[in-house]
């Protein structure tokens, strides 16, 4: 684990840390390449900063609508994903990290692109303040993207594990996601082993993406701390 240490020792906020962990992601940028970008309000941070480099770089593949109108907003050209065959860097935050670099994503309900993206991408280096780190997955709500015949079924079929499935709403309607589909955030779940999990409710009829990301788990994570950025390495 290395750390960049905050000399001074001011406090810093939960926004600070997010600003801190998107600048240091820009020494995993590879310049002349195509960077990978997640979603949320981390990433926003990095966003900001990559546009000091914007002219270093061929562009991004984004992993939201909401991303890609960051992105273009600040000059940086966004390609489609099908146009590019492989990525060095993808640059995402995460709602918990486990030890192992296994995650769960998707507070954002962009967790379908984000694992594409990840999929698609060498390294995932995932950036976050030091408050998503667990000793194991499964206290922030699984979000599940779901097509919208399938949400009652699959419903159940949490139900049936002992888990509590609730459709997210936005504006007082099921939210809808950049792909038409719905959301089903999941409580109640033993997650003892992510690659097992992730696997069974991939399975099931209806199932987009499960939010635990353990076969495109990180390989580095910054994490935003009250002294300053630590790196940790999976
Ligand atoms: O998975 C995500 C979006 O789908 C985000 O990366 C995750 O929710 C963390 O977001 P934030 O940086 O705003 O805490």
């Amino acid at each position: 684990m290395t750390q960049v240490q905050n000399p001074a020792q001011t406090v810093l906020s939960q926004d600070d840390l997010k600003t801190l962990v998107g600048q240091a992601a820009l020494q995993y940028v590879v310049p002349g390449e195509i960077v990978g970008v997640g979603t949320g309000s981390t990433v926003n941070k990095f966003i900001d900063a990559l546009a000091s480099m914007k002219d270093q770089i061929k562009g991004a593949v984004s992993s939201s609508v909401a991303s890609t109108a960051r992105l273009q907003a600040l000059g940086i050209t966004v390609f489609d994903c099908n146009e590019v065959a492989e990525l060095s860097v993808y640059i995402d935050g995460a709602d918990e990290i486990d030890p192992h670099g296994y995650l769960i994503k998707g507070g954002g309900a962009a967790l379908t692109r984000e694992k594409i993206v990840a999929a698609q991408s060498r390294q995932f280096v995932c950036i976050a303040d030091d408050s998503k780190l667990v000793q194991a997955l499964g206290k922030f709500p699984v979000p599940v993207e779901v097509i919208p015949m399938a949400v009652k079924r699959v419903t159940r079929q949490f139900a049936a594990m002992g888990a509590t499935a609730v459709l997210r709403f936005k504006d007082g309607a099921p939210l809808v996601t950049d792909n038409g589909q719905h959301i089903l955030d999941v409580t109640g779940l033993q997650i003892a082993d992510p690659l097992a999990f992730e696997s069974q409710v991939n399975q099931w009829p209806g199932v987009v993406t499960v939010g635990v990301f353990a076969f495109q788990k990180a390989q580095v994570c910054l994490l935003g701390t009250a002294s300053g950025v630590k790196t940790l390495t999976f």
